[in-house]
């Protein structure tokens, strides 16, 4: 079976198309800046040229289009027919209190994933557009949703409520959900097969660091409690969001320099984090190098975020009463060597041996990057979002046709 998994974002789209009979990856591309005349889309056949192109994409209907232009093109093309794809995985952010695991894309479903709106908007408007889109482009080929909160959907009572007035909870589902569960549910679950334990007794703590990142604690196999809240804000310092503040900042902030909810939003996730602090990047990279050269405002960028990832993993050590492996992913997490070298020294009191050699190495493989005997492992793990989509989807279409 062969299948089609989509992220759709605001103004960006990403695709992989998968057979399933051995997960192999048979193209992958994106679609940037989704609503200009110049969007870019590049396309990565995996056993042909490239194919890269600006031209005007005004929506995701286009998009689609365009991808699936891509899919059969005569030379960058994978398959002869759309026919092929015989599903539709998609990447949905928030699925509230109302879904704990993927499922089939239904009128009901869509009326769901809509009246989450409200919890996600910056995500789940873009998610119905990319469902939409396929409906379009691709009728009649079935869509599973894939949820960034469903993992951690197991998450007690006392980690999800927020000490506010029970009406906000009641009325308006104000609640903690957490996100990037996909990741957390793959990289954890890679982990304990290096843990020689049985599953319900490991304790895990995975750090996805990426664009937006999230810690989590995995015990027994289960999300216990993760960093991000009830939206991807709450928890570390980010490229462009800032992660946990003083609340009373918030109307005192617009007090003073009168802006509203919507204005004060926008300043907190993409104005802040990294980018604010380093006066200008959001990404990691710049960051070490302008450090590396001396920059004042690099590097209180990166002392701060490197702060925040170790304390946040000291809590998650109380929360869980040890650890057994600590886990890095995601674009920072798997590429910075720098960073998981901060952090890992000043964990040495909780029994982290990392090995400085083994935490160089470049490699799309899981490894281990603490030395023999050390009583926490470490490990980096590369994600593969796309795949567990690709899995659930698959495994959830086998049995709609039963
Ligand atoms: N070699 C590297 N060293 C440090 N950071 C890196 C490296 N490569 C990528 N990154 C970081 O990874 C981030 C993207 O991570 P990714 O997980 O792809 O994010 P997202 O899925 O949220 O877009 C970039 O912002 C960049 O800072
Ligand atoms: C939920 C979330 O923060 O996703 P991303 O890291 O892809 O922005
Ligand atoms: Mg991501």
């Amino acid at each position: 079976m062969k299948i089609l998994v989509v992220n759709a974002g605001s103004s960006s789209l990403k695709y992989q198309l998968y057979d399933m009979n051995d997960e192999s990856v048979l193209a992958k591309g994106r679609v940037e800046r989704i609503g200009m005349d110049t969007a870019i889309l590049v396309h990565e056949p995996t056993d042909k040229p490239e194919l890269k192109e600006v031209s005007e994409i005004l929506d995701h209907n286009v998009a689609i289009k365009k991808v699936v232009d891509c899919l059969v093109h005569p030379e960058h093309g994978v398959i002869s027919s759309i026919s092929e794809v015989e599903a539709v995985g998609h990447r949905v952010v928030q699925g509230g209190d109302l879904y704990s695991e993927s499922v089939l894309v239904t009128p009901e479903v869509k009326a769901g994933i809509t009246s989450l709106f409200d919890l996600a908007p910056l995500h789940n408007p873009a998610h119905m557009m990319g469902i939409s889109a396929c409906e379009i482009n691709m009728p009649g080929v079935p869509q599973v949703v894939v949820f960034d909160t469903a993992f951690h959907a197991t998450m007690p009572e006392k980690v999800f409520m927020y000490p506010l007035p029970l009406r906000l909870y009641k009325k308006h589902k104000v609640r903690r959900y957490g996100f990037h569960g996909t990741s957390h549910f793959y990289v954890s679950h890679v982990a304990a097969q290096f843990l020689d334990k049985p599953l319900e007794d490991t304790k895990i703590i995975t750090a996805h660091i990426g664009n937006g990142g999230s810690v989590t604690a995995v015990m027994g196999g289960k999300s216990f409690d993760t960093s991000m809240g009830m939206t991807p804000l709450e928890g570390l310092m980010m490229g462009t969001r800032s992660g946990d503040i003083d609340p009373a900042i918030i109307p005192f902030v617009m007090g003073k320099e009168g802006i509203g909810p919507m204005e004060a939003n926008f300043m907190l996730n993409k104005h802040s984090g990294l980018q604010a602090i380093s006066g200008g990047s959001s990404d990691m990279r710049e960051i070490v190098e302008g450090m590396e050269k001396g920059d004042k405002g690099c590097k209180l960028a990166y002392e701060m975020y490197e702060y925040r990832i170790r304390k946040q993993i000291g809590a998650y050590v109380a929360a869980m009463n040890g650890v057994d492996a600590i886990v890095f992913t995601a674009g920072v997490g798997e590429n910075s060597a720098v960073l998981r070298l901060s952090i890992l020294e000043q964990l040495s009191w909780m029994g982290v041996d990392v090995d400085p050699e083994l935490n160089k190495i470049r490699s799309g493989e899981p490894r281990l990057i603490t030395k023999e005997g050390s009583r926490v492992k470490v490990l980096v793990i590369p994600t593969n979002e796309e795949l567990v989509i690709a899995r659930d989807t698959h495994e959830i279409v086998k049995k709609s046709h039963k």
